[in-house]
């Protein structure tokens, strides 16, 4: 996806705030999805939601639009109540992708993304440019692929379809269940990194529903971690959560690589030992925007003991072995 794409409405974007307080919802039959749950979701923030099947994480994304409507407690977007709004009106303001995308079979790519800017109103010709846009943005060339049908495309394609449609009115808030766990692992692990990409450019408040905790790591500012019956177990940025689960269950479901993951997220900036004149010699070398894995990676391949840092193709500095795994992880991110 090209994230330095230019938006229609320019590169600062809108984003909404989240609070979901003491909210529940059991259904008619009795079970109990959600007992109480209560979480902030900051503007312009990724927040991941997992736990085990069944905990409730879908029932709580589908009261953000109010697919479900809440038994108990209140949702403010912005401060303000969704519950009074019109759910319909409401749903124009939030995008929602889901597993295998649910694109209309019949209609050519450029009509589903434009769907909502229809239903706005929008005149033709804005409603082409701005799928045309959209297309660009999450790497689709609007002129190959505006007029193919859903069947013509391949299935990490599709998502990327089912996320320019999301995007199309430019909604506050993106809310987003397992939106890549029908791609195959390779496809899935490149639609991650270009969704980064994205997201950095447009800034949405994002929800978004896995089972995969690598996936939760890479992609989320925070996670929330849940167990049966919507129960927060905790809420923090990823580094936090591996290095500081705050109980026995927490700690097993984040699983026993934890330490290697936690390096995936922690800047190498955190361990970096800056020096002037610094040659890199046949050392290896490790950009200043990676991470202490990229780090360990690199001293692992040639069985070295420290990297040196380059930024913009200059030696800043160096990262050694000890410094990796003497270095805490961080309290915010
Ligand atoms: N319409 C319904 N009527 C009764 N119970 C329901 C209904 N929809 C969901 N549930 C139950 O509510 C609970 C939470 O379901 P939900 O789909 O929110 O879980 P989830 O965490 O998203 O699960 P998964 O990870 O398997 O998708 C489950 O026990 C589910 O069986």
């Amino acid at each position: 996806m090209d994230a330095t794409a230019i938006t229609e409405s320019g590169p600062a974007r809108s984003a909404a705030s989240i609070t979901l307080q003491d909210v529940g919802k059991t259904y008619p039959d009795g079970t109990v999805a959600v007992g109480d749950f209560s979480l902030e979701v900051r503007a312009g923030e990724l927040t991941v939601l997992i736990g085990p099947s069944g905990c409730g994480k879908s029932t709580i994304l589908r009261m953000i639009n109010r697919l479900i409507e809440p038994t108990k407690g209140t949702i403010l977007l912005d401060g303000q109540d969704i519950l009074k709004r019109n759910p319909v009106e409401l749903r124009r303001h939030i995008g929602y992708v889901i597993q295998n995308v649910g694109l209309f079979p019949h209609q050519k790519i450029g009509a589903n993304i434009g769907t909502v800017p229809k239903l706005l109103g929008w005149d033709r010709a804005r409603v082409r440019a701005r799928a045309d846009e959209l297309l660009d943005l999450v790497g689709l060339d609007p002129a190959r692929y505006r007029d193919r049908y859903p069947h013509e495309l391949s299935g990490g394609q599709r998502q990327r379809v089912g996320v320019a449609r999301a995007l199309a009115a430019d909604p506050l808030v993106l809310l987003m269940d397992e939106p890549f766990s029908a791609v195959d692992p390779i496809a899935r692990g490149r639609l991650q990194e270009e969704f980064l990409k994205l997201q950095a450019a447009v800034r949405k408040t994002i929800v978004m529903v896995t089972h995969d905790i690598d996936e939760a790591v890479r992609l989320g500012d925070r996670i929330a971690v849940l167990a049966e019956g919507g129960r927060l177990q905790q809420y923090a940025p990823p580094a936090e959560l591996l290095s500081r689960p705050n109980s026995a269950a927490v700690a097993s479901f984040v699983g026993a690589d934890r330490g290697i993951r936690r390096l995936a997220v922690t800047p190498v900036r955190d361990a970096l030992r800056t020096a002037d004149g610094l040659e890199a010699g046949d050392r290896p070398t490790v950009e200043v925007t990676g991470t202490l894995y990229d780090a360990l990676a690199a001293m692992l391949t040639v069985d070295a003991t420290e990297v040196v840092v380059v930024e913009d193709g200059r030696p800043v500095g160096t990262v050694s072995r000890s410094a990796i795994f003497d270095t805490p992880a961080r309290e915010t991110v």
